[in-house]
């Protein structure tokens, strides 16, 4: 999920408690899981969830629309509409690059606490390392610590949050985010292209400064992985958002048809998912064959759940509109048969982490 990084709501309790690395070291091998983490409701009961081969869509075709196939069109319409999520492939990054992407996110939470500790959050922030913000007593926390930057716009970077320490760090993720910004621009072109509508409907929303924020999530083991998760059932406040997933150890599962179902690991490829904003500004445009009160884009809801014997590491990539955006439908597509669904909202994403800790979805709030 995307928090913001500028306007989030002032958490009521902030910081003092430790990430979860440091709980582990603390407690010595000491199998007793703190009970802030144990969800009582909604645990994830993991065992019997099902892989599903999410689509996988060739970037490198989407890219010549002029030689995409109806069918490969049409592949990548029901990846939006029926999963809102599809991993993405001939991105134009190397699995060699990649591999150093997650090398370099693995050796950053192999560093020693104190080291760490240098980039760590302060209050009130939402850029840097630390682990779950803390809004409410009753809040069940996340197994997982995070590394938060804000990458685009360049002035919301934060360089003192940028890990010096493994050496290539900050060139590694600026190269890596120059090239999803390429991606994200073709995706959105792409997504407006399949579902007919003005090929630079999404793009412009994003516009020429859209915004960054990147969240290198670390997942320690856990003795309890029936009790525990990494990341609390949502769906991100963005656009769309860039996964890039463990190379061995699996995690993220979605929700689809009221069931949860494994995604797969493909070590070459970006899990891309649709995010919220997308959902609300879709779901005002015509279309044939659905009632459009149920939208057309999907922003899946998603969790993490935790492994037993191996940690797990991710970068997600969140891209949102420029802050300053109103997200609305397009007048000429409303009317009576097609009404508005959603209010209009700017700076979702402000509103949408504090939703995220009490387990409710800030899209409901924004319904009509
Ligand atoms: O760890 C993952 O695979 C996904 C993380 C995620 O959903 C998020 O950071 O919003
Ligand atoms: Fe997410």
């Amino acid at each position: 999920m995307a928090e913001s990084s500028s306007t989030i709501a002032k958490p009521k309790i902030e910081l003092g408690s430790k990430t979860v690395q440091e709980l582990l070291l603390l407690a010595k091998g000491e199998q007793q899981v703190p009970e802030k983490y144990i969800h009582k409701v909604g645990a994830p009961d993991a065992s019997s969830v099902q892989l599903k081969n999410i689509p996988v869509i060739d970037l490198g075709l989407l890219l010549t629309p002029s030689s995409i196939t109806e069918q490969q069109l049409d592949n990548f319409r029901s990846a939006l509409t029926t999963w809102g999520c599809f991993q993405v492939i001939n991105h134009g990054m190397t699995p060699e690059f990649l591999d150093k992407v997650r090398e370099m996110t693995k050796q950053f939470f192999a560093l020693p606490v104190e080291e760490k500790q240098k980039y760590l959050r302060e209050v009130n922030d939402i850029q840097g390392y630390g682990n779950d913000t803390i809004f409410s007593e009753q809040q069940t926390l996340d197994w997982s610590d995070r590394l938060y930057l804000s990458v685009y716009p360049e002035e919301h970077r934060k360089l003192k949050f940028w890990p010096q320490n493994p050496k290539s760090f900050s060139e590694t993720l600026d190269q890596y985010t120059m090239k999803l910004q390429v991606v994200t621009k073709t995706v959105l072109e792409a997504m407006a292209r399949s579902l007919n509508l003005d090929v630079n409907c999404f793009r412009d929303l994003y516009g020429e400064h859209g915004k960054m924020d990147v969240r290198f999530n670390f997942y320690p083991p856990c003795s309890r992985p029936d009790v525990v998760l990494g990341v609390k059932p949502h769906a991100d406040a963005t656009l769309i958002t860039h996964v890039l997933q463990d190379k061995q150890v699996e995690g993220l599962q979605f929700l689809k048809d009221d069931q949860w179902f494994r995604a797969p690991i493909i070590p070459e490829a970006l899990l891309i998912n649709v995010g919220d904003q997308a959902e609300m500004l879709d779901c005002w445009f015509p279309c044939d064959t659905q009632i459009l009160s149920n939208g057309i884009l999907k922003s899946p809801v998603h969790r993490v759940v935790i492994n037993p014997d191996t940690e797990r590491i991710s970068l997600a990539a969140f891209c949102m509109p420029e802050s300053d955006k109103e997200i609305e439908p397009l007048e000429s597509l409303v009317d009576e048969s097609t009404p508005r669904l959603y209010n209009k909202v700017k700076n979702y994403d402000s509103i949408y982490f504090e939703y995220y800790q009490q387990g409710r979805r800030p899209i409901e709030a924004s319904k009509i």
